[in-house]
């Protein structure tokens, strides 16, 4: 199947596909402004020297937590330049011919690369393309990246140990708002052989974007997802059973909360719904990385907080809920719906 990227620069197109034209759903996003705040993150106080300071941050980061599942963290400490030269490598991949890109894809059985192009998302009655390319690979607890464009690897080690050490102390953080000891979640999750996944995605500007969808609603499998974006935006979360379509503070790395988190903290924090939708102008990309547990951790709720309440999920290894997760259709239950005990 020919690249989204491809299909769009062959012909002058006015109109998509009748295979990308997904099943609509009405419900348009709103646009959060000053009257709706997004949760904004202040990182550099949660390592202050002021006792209140740090206090105000943990309570910030629990309320977006249960609120919204979703923040945007300023000041990270992670060099812009950095993340430009992650995006302008991101952008010479894409560039690449398309046999030169799949010569990328490997089966590795545990730590695949994935090079797709116009995602497929087969259900039992209905077949729908996504108008996303994506490469998506691991880089914890085994690191795996492309060797071309030449700088790719160096660059992709250096943004995967920051954000994995920006994990850490985020969870630091949720795990002293939920009230358990800083190191709970990282002790319960193993972060030191955690899960990470680095995904570009590629959504090139589309001629019917009511149309189309990048990526349909979903909730993200691991901890805390983070996101940059190219300038151009097409990221919405479900809020108060409303889309919200996020505008990103300049520096800032968006955080949503997923499935683990949800587990760990009994329900509490709940892994958000969010959805990337397209435009007719820019061509948007977004860099993610996906902080999950270590693949061998079996997670449960967090026995501090079972004291109050009895558990409201089942126990599964984490290497095996990504896989029900990749492997289920739709129209199915959600997974973490199918650990849900009550
Ligand atoms: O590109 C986006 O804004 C969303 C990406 C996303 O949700 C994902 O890769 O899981
Ligand atoms: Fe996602």
């Amino acid at each position: 199947m020919a690249s989204v990227k491809t299909l769009v620069q062959s012909e002058n197109l006015k109109s998509i596909p009748s295979d990308y034209a997904h099943f609509k759903d009405n419900e348009k996003s709103i646009v959060a402004g000053p009257e709706v705040s997004l949760p904004v993150i202040d990182f550099s106080l949660l390592s202050s020297a002021n006792p209140d300071d740090r206090a105000k941050v943990i309570e910030d980061l629990g309320k977006a937590c249960e609120e919204w599942g979703f923040f945007m963290v300023i000041n990270h400490g992670i060099p812009e330049n950095l993340t430009n030269a992650l995006f302008d490598v991101c952008n010479e991949f894409f560039d690449m011919p398309e046999e030169e890109k799949l010569q990328f894809e490997t089966k590795h059985p545990l730590y695949p690369v994935m090079v797709r192009s116009g995602t497929v998302c087969n259900d039992s009655n209905q077949k729908a393309l996504f108008w996303r390319d994506y490469l998506r690979f691991f880089v914890h607890p085994e690191f795996h990246c492309p060797n071309k464009p030449k700088e790719f690897s160096d660059l992709v080690l250096e943004y995967s140990l920051r954000t994995r050490d920006l994990a850490r102390k985020l969870l630091g953080g949720i795990s002293e708002s939920l009230g358990l000891e800083e190191d709970y979640i990282e002790k319960a999750t193993e972060l030191d052989s955690s899960m990470q996944i680095f995904a570009a995605n590629y959504y090139p500007p589309c001629p019917q974007p009511d149309l189309a969808i990048g990526i349909p609603p979903h909730t993200d499998p691991g901890l805390l997802t983070f996101l940059l974006q190219n300038g151009v935006g097409g990221l919405e979360i479900k809020h108060d059973g409303k889309w919200f379509h996020l505008d990103a503070i300049p520096g800032s790395i968006f955080v949503n909360t997923a499935d683990q988190l949800e587990i760990i903290s009994n329900g509490k924090y709940k892994s958000v719904w969010h959805r990337a939708v397209l435009n007719n102008k820019k061509t948007r990309i977004s860099l993610v990385v996906a902080n999950g547990p270590s693949p061998d951790t079996i997670v449960t709720p967090a026995s501090p907080l079972l004291r109050e309440n009895p558990p409201a999920y089942g126990p599964m290894k984490y290497r095996e809920y990504v896989e029900v997760q990749r492997s289920s259709r739709l129209n199915q239950k959600p997974t973490l719906d199918q650990l849900k005990l009550h």
